[in-house]
């Protein structure tokens, strides 16, 4: 728990963290060191990486908000939580409002993230946001787990559980569209936020044969994205070819803001796991399985 801790805390402070972590997956890959305890630090990092909630600022906004770029502290004494129960290897990472902060934000929040790894290799990560405004005003944010999947191959991927659904595409200015291929691959740059996702989304991994599934509670929408050949060489922290063993898939809540009055608070939930690809798409969502009777 204290050298998780101490993991944690070292990647938070440092810089290029993207790089780092993409370097230290590909590092591994290459050593062939499949032991789900290694992917798992590895998987740790890149979520710890992504993490973002936009609390903006007034002033001029940071991409997403200013929270992803705060050192965030260790709670060395979390409260206990049922669900954590049968994980006892779990840290928790804490950002609170300062007064500095409140120059450009002026809410007084309390951020907890719960990171837990299960006994076969899951990641849960747990969020909760309460507003500890004392002059009675609410705020409205938005968040996202920006989550990086190590693929083998891009164009050997394919996501499951978002076809036909709206989304918003960020690389046509936000514009709304219905998701029309029966199968989401990839072969060019994406960028999309699709909207009222089920709890289950599916990366296939066909030739790793690997099957990353995503939970996910508290978080309706996903954001997909890899940025492919060109703007991978213009972005300075991504390696020029890193976008072929990358997607980004986020459990995230974009299209309607969350608000929170004073003394409510807000918990969102995203868990990770890898599965065999014999995996059935179908146990994506049950009620799916039901209607084909
Ligand atoms: O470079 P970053 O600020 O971390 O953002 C990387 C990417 O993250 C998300 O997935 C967004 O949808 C993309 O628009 C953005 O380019």
């Amino acid at each position: 728990m204290n050298q998780l801790g101490e993991i944690v805390r070292k990647i938070i402070v440092k810089p290029n963290l993207r790089y780092i972590c993409m370097e230290v997956k590909s590092l591994l890959g290459r050593m062939h060191m499949v032991k789900s305890s290694f992917l798992l630090v590895v998987r740790l990092l890149l979520d710890l990486l992504g993490l973002f909630v936009e609390l903006k600022s007034t002033g001029s906004l940071e991409q997403y908000g200013f929270a992803r770029n705060r050192i965030w502290s260790i709670d060395l004494d979390p409260p206990p939580s049922p669900s954590d129960i049968s994980h006892k290897a779990y840290v928790d990472l804490i950002l609170t409002h300062s007064e500095e902060d409140m120059k450009i934000w002026p809410h007084r929040y309390d951020c907890r993230l719960r990171v837990a790894l299960g006994p076969t290799g899951d990641l849960m990560l747990t969020s909760r946001i309460r507003n500890t405004n004392t002059d009675g005003k609410s705020f409205t944010f938005r968040f996202a787990y920006q989550t990086y999947f190590f693929v083998t191959d891009i164009s050997e991927v394919r996501v499951e559980g978002l076809e036909t659904l709206d989304y918003l595409d960020n690389l046509k200015n936000g514009e709304r569209f219905t998701e029309q291929e029966d199968a989401i691959t990839f072969e060019s740059e994406v960028d999309k936020v699709y909207l009222s996702t089920p709890t289950k989304i599916a990366i296939l991994d066909h030739e790793r044969k690997r099957t990353f599934e995503l939970r996910k509670d508290g978080l309706p929408d996903a954001v997909v994205w890899n940025p492919w050949d060109k703007k991978a060489k213009s972005m300075a922290d991504f390696g020029d070819n890193e976008y072929m063993h990358m997607l980004c898939v986020e459990a995230a809540c974009v299209e309607e803001p969350i608000t929170l009055k004073p003394g409510e608070e807000w918990k969102g939930r995203q868990e990770i796991s890898a599965v065999p690809s014999s995996y059935c798409s179908e146990q994506l969502d049950p009620l799916r399985l039901l209607l084909r009777g």
